[in-house]
């Protein structure tokens, strides 16, 4: 079993009947939800929120009912995957795009999980470029506003064009290299008219799941 596998299906062991669960969106938690997919066929009871449209696609493959977040007011348990990992459980999200309800969704959740395979644990956030969502009016602008703070920004393509996200937005991926202070430029980012949402997850895990060794270890705040 390959460790995304591993760490992804681990994570399903936390989901008891009755839960209204947030699913993250990726590789990963590809596998969390094909797990469920097969715990709900053999009756568990769960509602499932997506956080891309992409999740909700494969969540209604795998039969999991879906509750839109107008209908709910809080849920018990998120679980996503993540692009980096540091020591004190702090992330770097949104390299399939879809930050903004991820943070969304974690930030409503009693429990956030991650499920990282090993390649994504490091010593300080930055190598991979930090994703930012940013409206599309004036991205050069804001861009160059995002620069100041001392990365190279570059506007998210894919075929081409300009990725758009699920909620209508561009993304730029912001090559810091090293980021010293999270919670700072987390804070700083959103100040920056333009910014809707970056992708730092300061102090919102709650458990990452990851293996070290071919082992699976759990780290908790
Ligand atoms: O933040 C994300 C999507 O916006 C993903 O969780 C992150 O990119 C990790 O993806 P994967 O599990 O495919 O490596």
């Amino acid at each position: 079993m390959n460790e995304k596998q591993l760490v992804g299906e681990k994570a399903v062991e936390y989901i008891k009947d009755g839960m209204v669960v947030g699913l993250g969106t990726g590789s990963t938690v590809y596998y969390t939800i094909k797990k469920l997919g097969e715990l709900v066929k053999g009756g568990l009871k769960i509602k499932g929120v997506p956080t891309s449209e992409l999740t909700a696609a494969l969540a209604n493959e795998e039969g999991i009912p879906l509750v839109d977040l107008k209908e709910i007011e809080a849920l018990d348990v998120a679980i996503d995957g993540a692009d980096q990992v540091d020591s004190h459980l702090n992330l770097i999200k949104g390299g399939g795009g879809a930050l903004l309800r991820e943070k969304i969704i974690a930030n409503a959740a009693s429990i956030f999980i991650v499920v990282a395979d090993s390649s994504k644990v490091v010593n300080q956030l930055g190598a991979f470029p930090l994703p930012v969502e940013v409206v599309q009016f004036g991205v050069d602008m804001t861009s160059r506003k995002v620069a100041c703070l001392g990365c190279v920004p570059k506007l998210r393509v894919r075929e081409g064009q300009p990725f758009i996200t699920d909620n209508g937005n561009y993304i730029l991926d912001c090559d810091f290299k090293r980021i010293e202070s999270p919670a700072e430029l987390e804070m700083k980012l959103n100040m920056i008219p333009g910014v809707v949402e970056n992708g730092l997850f300061v102090n919102s895990a709650s458990r990452v799941i990851t293996v070290e060794n071919n082992e699976v270890i759990e780290s908790v705040k």
